[in-house]
């Protein structure tokens, strides 16, 4: 069942992924194909350009109606100076087209005019140099001078219109970028929260699987494998410090014919008040274990002999003592006890075992209800 769920959160995490890095790089594909088209053209500038620029047929337009009202007065040096100007921002505002990436198709009919308007100031400025002197002359100059005006204002409008309107989608694609990054973060930001969410549950499992598997079911005491992983351990730490430990083997008396008597529930219900009462009477520092079905161990670090024999026979009274109260069944129990105390010898923690275990042997061939202390 955990391991079907680990699968399923593997599968979510690697999905939630794929599906992040599929939408980061359709996002940066977009981003790429329209910056290429709309980001790298600076199109404030070229508006600023035409604007600038646009100011020429306006005041080509109020030079030739200021000869008109004024036909005698001399207004060559105006034009001469527009003649002059008008080619240098028809140049500047080409090269900006160029530059910009828009399709040249939209801006060609735009560019031939101003061409052409380029190659005829030419006449215009030839017209100007020639002395104006009969109205013949002054019409022919005006007449000209209307046509490319009408041109000039008719190429930069269409330009104005056409870079307005590049600028506004660029700003639109700019702002749907900045969205869509916004919302990128965000999507990056859940995917991080998820999996850090899911690394939290993934390790407080683990962690309470492994709890489990080092408890005892029944009676909430450490099991076998508990003991073995801290004993070897706890014994080689009192090596070090030459320190002496214990270890007390039990094993209840006649429990067979108890469960065959009262029954098996009832058998459990013994095992755990004898559980708790070996915790009662033990210290913090004491690991109290089941190895086995009705087989318990104490095992007692910076422990001597003495001590414990004392606890020992404490924890048998004890048991001896427990009533119905405490058992559940008008009966009373006995415990069987083997003693190993390990004196600083090199011999690890199974030596230490097996000797309490030949003493728990013999204090049940010895009648039971008994402790035995290993010798050797
Ligand atoms: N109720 C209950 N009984 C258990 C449990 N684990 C083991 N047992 C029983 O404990 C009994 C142990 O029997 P034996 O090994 O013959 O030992 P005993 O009857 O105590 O005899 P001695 O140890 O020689 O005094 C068996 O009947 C097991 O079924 C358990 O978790 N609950």
């Amino acid at each position: 069942m955990k391991d079907r769920r680990t699968f399923a959160l593997g599968w979510g995490m690697a999905l939630g992924f794929s599906l992040l890095s599929g939408i980061c790089a359709m996002a940066i594909g977009l981003y790429v194909a329209n910056a290429r088209q709309h980001v790298g053209a600076n199109y404030t500038a070229l508006v600023a350009d035409v604007v600038r620029a646009q100011q020429h047929p306006v005041l080509l337009r109020a030079t030739l109606n200021a000869m008109q009202e004024h036909p005698h007065h001399l207004h060559a040096e105006r034009l001469a100076n527009l003649v002059w100007r008008i080619p240098q921002h028809i140049r500047g505002v080409s090269h900006g087209l160029s530059q910009s990436q828009l399709a040249p198709s939209d801006y060609r009919p735009a560019l031939d005019t101003l061409a052409r308007v380029e190659t005829r100031l030419a006449e215009l400025a030839a017209l100007i140099d020639a002395d104006i002197e009969t109205d013949e002359d002054r019409q022919a100059l005006q007449a000209l001078g209307y046509e490319l005006e009408t041109e000039l204002a008719w190429a930069y409008g269409e330009l104005n219109d056409l870079i307005h309107v590049a600028a506004g989608e660029q700003r639109q694609i700019m702002e749907r970028l900045s969205l869509a990054i916004g919302l990128l973060v965000l999507l990056a930001l859940a995917v991080v929260a998820g999996l850090m969410l899911a690394l939290i549950r993934l390790s407080r499992q683990r962690e309470l699987v492994s709890r489990l598997s080092l408890v005892d079911d029944l009676t909430g005491l450490g099991n076998r494998r508990y003991l073995l992983e801290t004993a070897e351990r706890l014994y080689q730490q009192s090596l070090r410090n030459e320190r002496p430990m214990s270890l007390a083997l039990l094993d209840l008396d006649h429990f067979k014919h108890l469960n065959d008597t009262w029954g098996h529930p009832a058998g459990d219900r013994v095992l755990e008040a004898f559980a708790q009462a070996l915790q009662e009477e033990t210290r913090q520092a004491d690991i109290v274990a089941r190895i086995g079905g009705e087989e318990f161990c104490i095992l007692m670090p910076d422990t001597p002999l003495e001590g414990a024999h004392d606890l020992a026979e404490r924890v048998r009274h004890r048991i001896a003592e427990l009533n119905e109260a405490a058992l559940g069944i008008p009966a009373s129990i006995t415990v069987s006890l083997g003693l190993a105390t390990g004196t600083g010898s090199a011999a690890g923690f199974d030596r230490l075992y097996s000797r309490a275990d030949r003493a728990l042997y013999r204090a049940k061939a010895n009648g039971r209800n008994r402790t035995e202390v290993s010798k050797a």
